[in-house]
């Protein structure tokens, strides 16, 4: 950056710049942030600022920006949320009393992965920070929350995996160390993930060695001990909210690429990414904003131990079994606020006097969620209740010093309640005995003077003084009264009793709010010791909060509670899509069965596009995660494996991130799978090869199937429209066809949207052409190009032949060849919207029409 100015403040300006060069730099002046140079040209742009100069009359002023401090907050959030980082510099001392230039430096570096929960909207997503560490023998990973303090380790050994593991996380900043491929680098950077150097700091810190007491794998104490350090660095305070980090293993849940969440639409719908539309959306009927967290990270991490699962499903029986003490848990929990994020507000000292008594009122409700559980008569429930400690002293600590509706700001007084300080308490009298003695004095001085309306005011300029309207100010006694301050129609006048009086009450209010100040910041201390506990019980009403969830959902959506098979087989009765069924008209949704026995793994579906082929597949795998994650699932029965892992090779939600062809992809995702997957995988396909020449995709797929078949064994759903590939079940003895029923009435296509056995008859995809509008003359053209193909044998053609002679005029036998005037006709009837016309008009048509034919 070239240096332009050499005042004592833009030198200081640089020395503080050059050790933040990757952020903008916010640095306080007075009432302002103030943004130079290039920080300023951008920011000025980003943040739609005025760009101004400093130093205008210089040869070369320097570009400025600024925003006001107290709106601070909304412009570091845009920068962040747009990926870049924000130093924050303020002044370290008083200006005024300051020798020379006013100290000044960083109080805390904001980055996309540290950023504070801002407002109620993200108040359901996870903010997260990962830290990556390249080891000899692998990757350590860590993540964490700064909001909650929460922090998860895990290690892996492939390169690959740490890529997938960030990109499912939806991370937003990773700290690595170690080599990333630029063209990852680049994937991250798209997938709006920002990729920061590792931090270093000087000292032990107790905060490293409390988070990493658990772990044991020496991967992940390192990348924790990385994340740690960059924590501290970045926020330059201590991090007591910290919490101790939780080693899991990858292979511990049911894994899932990040494609395939997205497929899946798991917790965010593929097209518009937003919550609607997503399972997650369907499922969500938290009554908190840590239970709604919670479920998204139980939709990423469906369990694998079917102990865990089955006590997740004996908590949603019992609630779902008792319908009042559902009820009460729900009536509780709206009391309950963010415990965790306001945990990790008490650690960074920014908690507000309201903020605790919402905490001190959180502990209240769950006095009484603990006391529905224990009166419920379930011995689950009783149990999860015993488990709760309601941190009684503690709420009772606080109500007991904070009024009942405290202000937001702890430093203008109306914090505390009475009693809770002899000092303040006589502060406060004293304050009271002031304000007596003032309306005494305004009534004597009425009587002695005469004048009725003279009042005594306050302003922060003057103090007290007496006030006397313009009328009135020949009764003024001048030997009492000094005059102060002239208005238009009054003047105002002190007396030296007034003043002395006035310094005793100010004496004693701003002692009062400096005690105020200083008491709330003790009892702010007192609750720090108690964040661990909070964030326990945050956890656990998190997951009773879910669970209430699930039990609301089998109740009001039909849900039944799944049976697991440790014999790989696979039973569900009258499934159903949730999500798709939620957003149909009630009842209209056609449930339908998929039983697998041990003995088969793979079934080809056929049926006409848009009869429900890929609903059928998703249903499946929305079914088994959702059993996977204690949940209850949409069908009359279902009795499932459990899944080691989901591939999907499904629909056109392409990877935007990775700069594949359509084709590419398809082909890595059925990689994946081909690879990886083992005997306990469920595996997803979707019309695998489409994006290819006929033979060539035909050619693929079938020797995909045949490789699941013999070496896979994967339970496995294959859609196609290749009927050629139904023949199959003839050589394979665990494939069989299924396809979704379809009729055709009076020229209509008719869905069924029912799975039947075996192979479906006819493609109808001409149909479905129709229906979505095409020109006459194309479908008319594609029939009967199909039945030539029909009448050639199109098996029979010689697969390396590709380009068949489709247009070739000769060959194409048609009976009463239309001409292009009559398609024209034909079209523009099949348009005509009748409901728009009236029987006149459709007269006057059909004449038109008529008259038309004849001039042909
Ligand atoms: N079981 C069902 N009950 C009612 N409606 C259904 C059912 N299954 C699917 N549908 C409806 O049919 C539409 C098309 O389904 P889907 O996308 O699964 O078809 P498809 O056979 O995979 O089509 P294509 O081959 O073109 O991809 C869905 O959006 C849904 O509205």
């Amino acid at each position: 950056m070239p240096r332009k100015a050499t005042t004592p403040m833009m030198e200081q300006y640089y020395q503080i710049k050059d050790q933040y060069p990757d952020a903008f730099l916010f640095y306080r002046v007075g009432d302002f942030y103030e943004l130079y140079e290039d920080d300023a040209i951008k920011g000025s742009q980003i943040l739609e600022l005025t760009l101004t100069h400093r130093s205008n009359k210089s040869e070369n002023p320097i570009p400025m920006a600024g925003v006001p401090h107290m709106a601070v907050d909304s412009y570091v959030n845009t920068l962040v949320e747009k990926g870049y980082k924000v130093a924050i510099c303020e002044q370290l001392e008083d200006p005024k009393k300051a020798k020379g230039m006013v100290k000044r430096g960083i109080i805390q570096l904001v980055t996309p992965g540290t950023k504070m929960a801002q407002g109620p909207d993200d108040s359901q997503e996870s903010n997260y920070l990962t830290s990556v560490v390249e080891k000899a023998g692998g990757y350590g990973l860590a993540y964490s929350d700064l909001s909650t303090g929460e922090i998860f380790a895990t290690h892996v050994k492939h390169y690959a995996e740490v890529v997938n593991e960030l990109l499912s996380l939806r991370t937003r900043e990773v700290v690595f160390a170690g080599n990333l491929s630029a063209s990852d680098r680049d994937r991250l950077q798209k997938a709006n993930i920002t990729v920061s150097e590792p931090a270093e700091l000087e000292g032990e810190h107790a905060e490293i060695s409390y988070v990493q007491q658990k772990l044991t794998d020496s991967m992940e104490k390192a990348a924790v001990r990385q994340l740690v350090v960059y924590l501290l660095a970045t926020q330059k305070r201590s991090l007591a909210h910290l919490q101790v980090a939780e080693s899991f293993e990858i292979g511990q849940y049911l894994q899932m690429a990040n494609t395939v969440q997205r497929n899946l639409e798991l917790t965010q719908s593929a097209t518009t990414g937003r919550k609607q539309g997503s399972l997650f959306w369907v499922l969500d009927k938290t009554t908190t904003a840590m239970g709604g967290r919670l479920l998204k990270q139980w939709l990423s991490r469906p369990l694998l131990s079917l102990d865990r699962i089955k006590q997740r499903q004996q908590m949603v029986q019992a609630l779902l079994d008792d319908y009042f003490t559902r009820e009460n848990i729900v009536d509780s929990l709206k009391g309950v606020y963010d415990l965790e994020r306001l945990s990790g507000r008490v650690a960074f000292g920014n908690v507000n006097p309201r903020e605790l008594l919402q905490l001190a009122k959180s502990l209240e409700a769950t006095k009484l969620i603990i006391q529905a559980l224990a009166e419920s008569g379930n011995p689950d429930l009783e149990k999860y209740g015993q488990g709760i400690d309601p941190q009684s002293e503690l709420a009772e600590s606080i109500t007991n010093c904070l009024v009942d509706q405290p202000p937001i700001s702890a430093k203008e007084g109306g914090i505390i309640r009475a009693g809770v300080s002899e000092d303040l308490d006589k502060y406060r009298e004293a304050m009271n005995g002031g304000k007596k003695w003032l309306a005494q004095m305004e009534m004597e001085e009425r009587q002695r003077t005469g004048i009725d309306n003279l009042k005594i005011g306050y302003n922060r300029v003057f103090g007290y003084f007496i006030q006397v309207s313009k009328g009135n100010v020949a009764k003024v006694p001048q030997d009492r009264y000094t005059r102060k301050q002239t208005l238009t129609n009054a003047e105002r006048y002190i007396t030296p009793e007034l003043k002395e009086h006035e310094n005793l009450i100010l004496e004693a209010e701003s002692r009062s709010t400096d005690l105020e100040y200083e008491l709330f910041s003790q009892l702010r201390e007192a609750v720090k010791a108690h964040i661990p506990a909070l964030q326990e019980l945050g956890r656990q009403l998190a997951a009773l909060d879910v669970f209430v969830a699930f039990a609301q959902d089998a109740e009001e959506k039909n849900y039944c509670r799944p049976s697991f098979s440790s014999k790989n087989e696979i039973a569900v009765k009258n499934g159903r899509h949730p999500v798709v069924e939620a957003v149909l008209p009630a009842g209209s949704y056609i449930p339908n069965d998929l039983v697998m026995d041990e003995d088969t793994s793979i079934y080809l579906i056929t049926g006409p596009n848009m009869s429900g082929k890929s609903t059928y597949m998703r249903q499946l795998a929305l079914i088994a995660i959702m059993a996977q994650i204690g949940s209850f699932v949409p069908a009359d029965s279902a009795k499932l494996p459990v899944f080691d892992q989901v591939f999907t090779r499904i629909g056109a939600a392409d990877d935007l991130y990775s700069g594949k062809s359509t084709f590419m992809v398809e082909m890595s995702e059925a990689n994946e799978a081909l690879q990886h997957a083992s005997s306990r995988s469920l595996v997803l396909f979707d019309e695998i090869g489409r994006g290819t020449a006929t033979y060539d995709g035909m050619a693929l797929a079938g020797a995909i199937i045949k490789y699941l078949h013999d070496k896979v064994g994967a339970k496995t759903l294959f859609a196609t429209h290749y009927h050629e590939l139904t023949e199959l079940d003839e050589t394979l003895p665990h494939l069989k066809n299924i396809h979704v029923g379809a009729t055709e009435e009076n020229g209509q296509l008719i869905f069924l949207h029912k799975i039947l056995p075996g192979p479906a008859d006819q493609s109808y995809g001409i149909h479905v052409a129709k229906l979505a509008g095409l020109p006459r003359a194309v479908l008319r053209e594609a029939s009967s190009m199909l039945k030539r193909l029909e009448a050639e044998g199109a098996r029979e053609i010689n697969p390396s032949r590709q380009q068949l002679d489709l247009f070739s005029p000769v060959e194409v036998v048609e009976e009463n060849p239309l001409k292009a005037e009559q398609e024209e006709l034909l079209d523009e009837i099949s348009q005509v919207n009748l409901n728009e016309k009236t029987p006149l008009e459709v007269m006057q048509l059909v004449a038109d029409w008529q008259q038309a034919l004849k001039e042909e």
